[in-house]
């Protein structure tokens, strides 16, 4: 018995141990509010602003720059407080006539909502935290207790996936594939380091590649290749090539056009491993006329715990409950991966970590 036990029975380090419990409690509560903030100064274009004047900037500037009403001044010196504490901005100090003024910079995190740069990240930051992405969530007993095989995007909107409310929210496939295209970038810069994988290729079909963000820095980087974006018709319809890129509509559970090599970049974590079999299968036949040399390329999160900092595994595992809460998806271990390349009936494969936290995956017949 802890001897130092007070009038109400627990001891000082059982009252510690529950003041540091409600912290971590009510902090988790609370980790959205930083998401919003970060989408307010996303919206309000921050980062922009600061960029433009090249130096940091005092809150009264920006606030002026932003023309801001004077009331709301105070409100984004608070917002910047908080997204300093999580390391979008460094604070810094400013002579602003007489008076000292806290000033903001940017930092790496924050450099990538320069909307200007190719770098932007705003449409991942506006189309995650759109209200489309998020109501969903309200739902989860709902779906968790109901006895149906559905989607908690299918429960929360009577039975709608979320491809379908995209294919009939013209403004919100085009927000989701602008997200895409802007997540795409970040692979022009892993492209340096993973061109062995697309050289010595005829021809690659980039499956689900939406409006072709990686199709066109493929391009680019190879123009003798032909490059076949395939994707949805209402993706895809209204979308024109250029001389050895060109957009094919289909249906991936259906048949995928033949070619050197399929592409599936962000696909078989939207589904689940039935779904992902099928893909992969069909993805298979695509390349079966080019015998042992065909390949199919996955980029996608690989988790791996026992390797991976604290930060990635979290992100990892948030985006395996955002893919189940919208698709029925996941993100898969590296077991996993072995487990369904080797089902879809595929000899041998390699895994390596790219563009931050996803990998490449190269699964050859
Ligand atoms: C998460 S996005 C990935 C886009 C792109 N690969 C990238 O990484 O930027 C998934 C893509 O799969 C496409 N898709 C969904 N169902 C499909 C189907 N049945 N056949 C072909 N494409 C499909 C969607 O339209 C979307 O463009
Ligand atoms: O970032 C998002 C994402 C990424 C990859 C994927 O296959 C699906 C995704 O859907 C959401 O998790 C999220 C997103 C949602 C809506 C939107 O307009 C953009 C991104």
């Amino acid at each position: 018995m802890d001897l130092s036990a007070n009038s109400n029975g627990t001891s000082s380090s059982e009252e510690s141990e529950l003041y540091h419990a409600q912290i971590h409690l009510y902090k988790h509560v609370y980790n959205w509010v930083s998401s919003m903030a970060l989408k307010a100064v996303m919206e309000l274009g921050v980062a922009d602003v600061i960029h433009n004047h090249g130096k940091p900037l005092t809150i009264s500037h920006l606030a002026s720059e932003l023309k801001l009403h004077p009331s709301k001044v105070g409100a984004l010196h608070r917002f910047l407080r908080l997204l300093t504490h999580n390391g979008f901005f460094a604070k810094t100090k400013l002579l602003e006539g007489q008076e000292e003024e806290d000033a903001y910079a940017l930092t790496p995190p924050s450099k990538l909502l320069i909307k200007s740069k190719p770098t932007n990240l705003s449409p991942i930051v506006k189309g995650s935290l759109h209200w489309s992405s998020l109501n969903m969530w309200h739902s989860s007993e709902k779906w968790f207790t109901e006895d149906k095989e559905q989607t908690m995007h299918e429960t929360s909107s009577g039975g709608q996936s979320f491809w379908d409310f995209l294919n009939n929210n013209p403004d919100c496939i085009a927000m989701f594939q602008e997200a895409m295209a802007a997540d795409s970038y970040m692979f022009k810069i892993a492209l340096k380091e993973c061109r062995h994988v697309f050289e010595n290729l005829g021809s690659i079909v980039d499956v689900g590649g939406g409006t072709g963000g990686v199709s066109k820095l493929i391009h680019q980087e190879f123009p003798q290749l032909k490059c076949t974006v395939f994707d949805q018709p209402e993706v895809v319809g209204n979308l024109k090539g250029d001389g050895n890129l060109n957009f094919v509509g289909g249906d991936m559970f259906k048949s995928i056009p033949s070619a050197d090599a399929v592409l599936l970049k962000w696909i078989l974590h939207d589904w689940n491993d039935e779904q992902a079999l099928k893909i992969l299968k069909n993805s298979k036949e695509a390349i079966s006329e080019r015998g042992k040399e065909g390949k199919v390329i996955i980029i996608d999160i690989s988790i791996d715990e026992t390797s991976d900092d604290k930060e990635l595994i979290e992100l990892k595992l948030d985006y395996d409950l955002v893919m189940l809460a919208m698709f029925n998806g996941k993100e898969r271990e590296k077991k996993e991966w072995d487990k369904l390349i080797h089902e879809a009936g595929y000899s041998r494969y390699t895994i390596t970590p790219i563009c931050g936290f996803k990998s490449l995956i190269e699964v050859y017949p």
